[in-house]
């Protein structure tokens, strides 16, 4: 399978937001993180759609777009009207999860599931067929520069061992305090998609950290 980086503009320079999304559109990075807090499902605040809307103006990779708010069906069709390309809303966040996803497929977006780290990988058991992303948070979520989880591995091999099963194209994605010296037990582990904030961009040159994440991914798949 494709691993993917997709690097979040949560760490970007919101007075340079346009310098920093044109560094990644040029860069070999594959998608844009872009991490929408509303103050209630996490402690902290991002930004919504007028940034959002400012970030697809510039952007020419899409945008994989991690909702941390609650009643995310409310927001579904603005998000996707904004440009998203991939939504994923918290396990945590939706009270009718399975009427949660075929929301964000109805948009023509991909839908993906995001659990936190106290969240059992199980209980998504009954939507894995239904899904095109899991989300497993490696930090709690509502800041970046965290320390990374280490039991987030251990709940990596279980969904991969998982979607194998029913899903085997389910894109696996790990959020929270991943870079260059966690990468090769992520990939072992069965991540496909590796999201990096505070990794890229407080990095002496972020496209060259982002080049260095694709080579050690490229070296790994060929060994
Ligand atoms: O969802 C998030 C925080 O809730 C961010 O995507 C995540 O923290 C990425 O930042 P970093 O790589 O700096 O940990
Ligand atoms: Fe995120």
């Amino acid at each position: 399978m494709k691993h993917l980086i997709a690097p979040s503009l949560l760490s970007a320079d919101f007075a340079n937001l346009q310098r920093d999304i044109e560094m990644v559109n040029s860069s070999e990075a594959d998608w844009f993180h872009v991490d929408v807090m509303d103050g209630v499902f996490v402690p902290n605040i991002s930004f919504g759609f007028p940034v959002m809307e400012a970030i697809k103006r510039y952007a020419t990779k899409p945008l994989d777009v991690h909702l941390m708010i609650v009643n995310p069906d409310q927001y579904i069709e603005r998000f996707a009207a904004a440009g998203a390309s991939v939504i994923t809303v918290h396990y945590e966040a939706c009270t009718h999860l399975h009427r949660t996803i075929q929301a964000i497929h109805a948009t023509g977006c991909k839908a993906g599931v995001a659990i936190n780290p106290h969240t059992p990988v199980g209980l998504l058991k009954d939507v894995l067929a239904d899904l095109d992303l899991v989300l497993v948070m490696s930090v709690n979520p509502g800041f970046g520069g965290q320390k990374f989880i280490p039991n987030t591995l251990n709940k990596l091999r279980e969904l991969k061992a998982m979607a194998s099963v029913v899903n085997p194209d389910l894109l696996i994605e790990v959020d929270g305090g991943v870079g260059i010296k966690n990468l090769a037990d992520l990939i072992q582990a069965g991540a496909s998609v590796f999201v990096a904030g505070n990794a890229i961009f407080a990095a002496p040159s972020p496209s060259v950290m982002i080049s260095e994440l694709k080579q050690l991914d490229a070296q790994l798949k060929s060994s």
